[in-house]
């Protein structure tokens, strides 16, 4: 067998869909890649190397788990869908024999512990729930230090976008609480079977220090919350529903240094954590 045949292409993907009759469902986004050199991009985009223990989210037919197999990962993938965790492991035995590989079936939000330490989170990660599994990843397991994910274009611009922007929101600010993020290419929709509706981008991460302790986070969350639930109101206004009045909000917002007259898309994750502080 040669290194490409490792890898799924469009016919192997046919095959295994035929084989286990996968009729894939958008409400699991179920969109998986057919393109070995995609699937080579994203874990050389990734940084992962030999020896590294890697979560997966979403492994679907295999496409990314056999290409982080490639590169000498563990792998330890966690899948929803109960045919297509079953027949991982099959998968993986036959194009990579022995590789190591552990699949966890289950619903990766209510995750909340995993086998082998993963210090990388690699992920082609389902359309209408990547945020929400990101940032239970990074809250969860602290161990994970970098990582990649593919998630829709528009999305990932929204998680690495910087204050003053105008897709800045509160998925940017509280991904940055965790790390700091980068996109790293756009992805063509061709790539997939079924092909999507919607673009998708490679976004990277580095983990830093926690700016802040576990109470100071719920604090500064619930208050990025408020914040661009009405994101054109000034923060005076926005936070009055969280801190009790607008008076008290301006208080304070003064006591931590921001202008009562600012909005939220002008704030960095650290203004919002002086904020939650301010009233210690
Ligand atoms: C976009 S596909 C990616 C499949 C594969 N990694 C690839 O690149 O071809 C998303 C995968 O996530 C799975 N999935 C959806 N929701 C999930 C959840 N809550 N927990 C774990 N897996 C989930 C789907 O069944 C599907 O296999």
């Amino acid at each position: 067998m040669t290194e490409q045949s490792k890898l799924l292409g469009p016919a192997e993907i046919r095959d295994l869909a035929e084989l286990l009759d996968i009729q894939p469902t958008k409400k699991l986004g179920q969109n998986f890649v057919i393109d070995a050199n995609t699937v080579r991009r994203i874990v050389k985009a990734s940084g992962v190397s030999a020896g590294q223990t890697v979560v997966e989210v979403g492994p679907g037919l295999g496409s990314l788990t056999l290409g982080l197999l490639e590169v000498g990962a563990s792998v330890v993938a966690v899948e929803i869908d109960r045919r297509l965790a079953a027949q991982l492991p099959v998968t993986v035995e036959l194009f990579r024999p022995g590789a190591p590989l552990t699949v966890i079936t289950a619903d990766a939000m209510t995750i909340t512990e995993l086998p082998g330490e993963p210090t990388s989170l690699v992920a082609n990660l389902p359309y209408n729930i990547s945020v929400p599994v990101l940032l239970h990843f990074l809250e969860y397991f602290p161990q994970i230090a970098s990582g990649l994910v593919m998630v829709q274009s528009e999305v990932g611009q929204r998680i690495a976008a910087t204050p003053g922007s105008k897709i800045y929101g509160s998925p940017s600010v509280k991904a940055a609480w965790y790390g700091v993020w980068r996109t790293a290419g756009q992805v063509s929709r061709q790539v997939f079977w079924p092909v999507p509706n919607v673009d998708s981008i490679l976004v990277r991460f580095e983990r830093r220090e926690q700016p802040g302790t576990e109470s100071e986070r719920l604090a500064t969350f619930s208050l990025i919350d408020a914040a661009f639930q009405q994101r054109r109101k000034m923060l005076r206004q926005s936070l009055s529903v969280v801190l009790g009045s607008s008076a008290e909000a301006s208080a304070r917002l003064e006591a931590a240094g921001v202008a009562p007259t600012a909005r939220g898309e002008e704030l960095t994750v650290l203004d919002f954590l002086s904020i939650a502080r301010s009233g210690a």
